[in-house]
């Protein structure tokens, strides 16, 4: 038998990526990258140029299926495989990203009658501002004692699917109206390949974004009544569609996308996935211990468990969320490489870009190099890494970044250093949130942007941490592990898997070279550490509630 294929398509926050991945030892043939055209759209709207309100995150559905037509060809092209070898395809996906779609599955931003109306363009996952509708979610799903909350760490994030449904119906309650249903964009685009008249949902976006549970279903219509009751049904209703595992397949390729995208029609499609779920095959990870970190503008932090555990502030825990079998628990950072690219772009002094653009470099590879002259604590900064809200474990998307500790000496490089022990320190809280509360972490994995760009963040992490870290040796994990499921969605008796533990068994890898703790340095960071959590609850736990107060002065001012 010639040798099978499958491709993995990563849709990230900027852009989306297709590989195509030898299955039989997980080889990367080819990879190519579509930027969405459209990017994140947060201050206007496309061609009616209508303004967006504060915390506003869409993005242009079209720019999804432009990454299907023009990168899957490409690696096909590239790689020289004939497409008769190429068996399945799976993706993956940022969320929650939600849009609204009518009775025939199209997005209705696509009407042009409603494409000037925020409400029916793609919700992206760093859209906050449905904060409303999600601090009303937790303070009624407490006080009804709704047995969910803990499943997700106490408090459901603005980021998820029923605040973001909730925002639709109480801003435009027409669009709402006039919604067939609301999807996670990973089903929207499997959709669109399959064709299939009945949409499925996958059970991990299904768990982790819309409080679904594999035994119990959605919350109930008493809760989502008690909500709003225009909510009763909605459940039944605008997020009706039968949900699947992971590794399932969806359905076959049509004839039309397949010529779209130069593949050969009837491949099995797999159920959709998200961006840090799928990475956690794609490096190999399949047992409980081992915290997979996806590392670049945000931070997902992926764990196995074999029990139900409450810990503080995860995004979720759910039954076969992540790799069948086991306890998938999520949590999170919100921004990570965003802070490091918001300082590059806007606090360096205009003499470290001519120092770096002189040098041949990259503001942050320059400031990394001048960073790492610096010992632990020599700097005298702290910072709180909360320039895009906290996600994990505080759950507060109303939160903001802080530096202390500045002087008239302080340096562009000294600054930068401070940022990255920032997130260093946010991952810390997690992870001791996890291991302290009896989900195990021995190991830290990661994948993504940031460990191939940064060797000083690692090394950071791997002090703070006081844990070693091995490295994904795919440049596209995510899209690796889409692969995988592809694969498994395709079958064994087609050339490709059975189950996912099998698929991560051949075709995954990590880099010989890990990080390792350095003792002296992990002696340091726990003393900033303990600084940083002093911060960390002073302005985070409600002690002083300033960064709430600045808000609400500057929306005064804004109005
Ligand atoms: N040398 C670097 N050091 C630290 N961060 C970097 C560096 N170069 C780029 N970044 C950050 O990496 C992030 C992009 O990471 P990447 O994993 O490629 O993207 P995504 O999260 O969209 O998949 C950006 O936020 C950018 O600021
Ligand atoms: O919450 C998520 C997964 O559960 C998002 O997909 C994630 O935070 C976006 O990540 P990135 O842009 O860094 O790939």
């Amino acid at each position: 038998m010639s040798k099978k294929y499958a491709i993995g398509v990563d849709y990230g926050t900027e852009s989306g990526r297709a590989v195509l991945v030898d299955l039989s030892d997980g080889t990367e043939v080819a990879d190519h990258v579509t930027p969405y055209p459209h990017n994140v759209i947060d201050e206007k709207l496309p061609n009616s140029g209508i303004k967006l309100e504060y915390d506003w995150a869409l993005q242009h559905p079209q720019d999804y299926l432009d990454v299907l037509t023009r990168s899957v060809p490409a690696v096909v092209q590239a790689s020289g495989v004939d497409p008769a070898d190429i068996i399945g395809l799976g993706i993956d996906f940022t969320a929650c990203t939600m849009l609204p779609v009518d009775a025939q599955g199209q997005p209705l931003c696509f009407n042009p009658e409603l494409a000037n109306q925020p409400h029916t363009w793609v919700k992206l996952w760093k859209h906050h501002a449905a904060q409303d509708e999600a601090n009303l979610i937790n303070e009624i799903a407490e006080r009804r004692g709704e047995d969910f909350l803990p499943r997700y760490g106490g408090k459901i994030s603005s980021e998820w699917m029923i605040a973001k449904v909730w925002q639709i119906l109480n801003e435009a309650p027409d669009i709402y109206e006039q919604t067939d249903r609301f999807l996670e964009a990973t089903d929207w685009v499997v959709s669109q390949m399959t064709g299939a008249s009945d949409i499925v949902r996958n059970s991990c976006t299904a768990g982790y974004k819309a409080i679904w549970h594999k035994k119990k279903g959605f919350p109930s219509n008493e809760f989502f009544k008690a909500l709003d009751p225009r909510l009763e049904n909605v459940t039944e209703s605008k997020l009706r569609g039968e949900v699947v595992a992971l590794g399932t397949k969806a359905g076959e390729l049509t004839e039309s996308m397949a010529k779209l995208m130069g593949l050969q029609p009837g491949i099995a499609i797999a159920v959709g996935n998200v961006d840090a779920h799928a990475a956690v095959p794609g490096v190999g990870v399949v047992t409980p211990g081992k915290l997979v970190m996806a590392m670049g503008t945000s931070i997902c932090h992926m764990l196995l468990g074999t029990e139900e555990r409450e810990v503080e502030g995860m995004c979720g825990v759910v039954e076969d969320g992540i790799i069948p079998g086991y306890l998938g628990y999520e949590a999170g950072q919100s921004a990570v490489g965003d802070i490091f690219a918001w300082y590059v772009e806007q606090g360096v002094p205009a003499y470290v870009q001519t120092a770096a653009e002189q040098e041949g470099t990259n503001v942050h590879e320059w400031l990394e190099r001048h960073a790492s002259a610096y010992k632990p604590g020599e700097t005298g900064l702290l910072a709180l890494d909360w320039w895009n809200g906290n996600r994990s474990v505080l759950v507060d998307t109303e939160l903001n970044g802080l530096i202390l500790g500045y002087s008239l000496l302080t340096k562009p490089e000294e600054v930068y250093r401070s940022l990255l022990e920032a997130t260093a320190f946010g991952t810390r809280k997690i992870v001791d949130a996890f291991h302290n509360n009896g989900v195990e972490v021995q190991e830290l994995y990661a994948c993504g942007g940031l460990p191939q760009k940064n060797r000083l963040l690692m090394q950071i992490y791997a002090d703070v941490t006081n844990r070693e870290i091995k490295v994904a040796d795919s440049k596209q994990t995510p899209a690796l592990g889409a692969a995988m499921f592809g694969a498994v969605a395709a079958g064994a008796a087609n050339g490709g898997y059975d189950s996912i533990v099998d698929a991560a068994q051949k075709m995954a890898r990590v880099r010989k070279d890990t990080f390792k703790p350095i003792p002296e340095n992990v002696a340091v960071y726990e003393k900033l550490y303990q600084e940083y959590s002093k911060l960390h609850d002073y302005f985070g736990r409600g002690e002083n509630d300033v960064m709430k107060r600045l808000r609400a002065i500057r929306e005064e001012a804004r109005h």
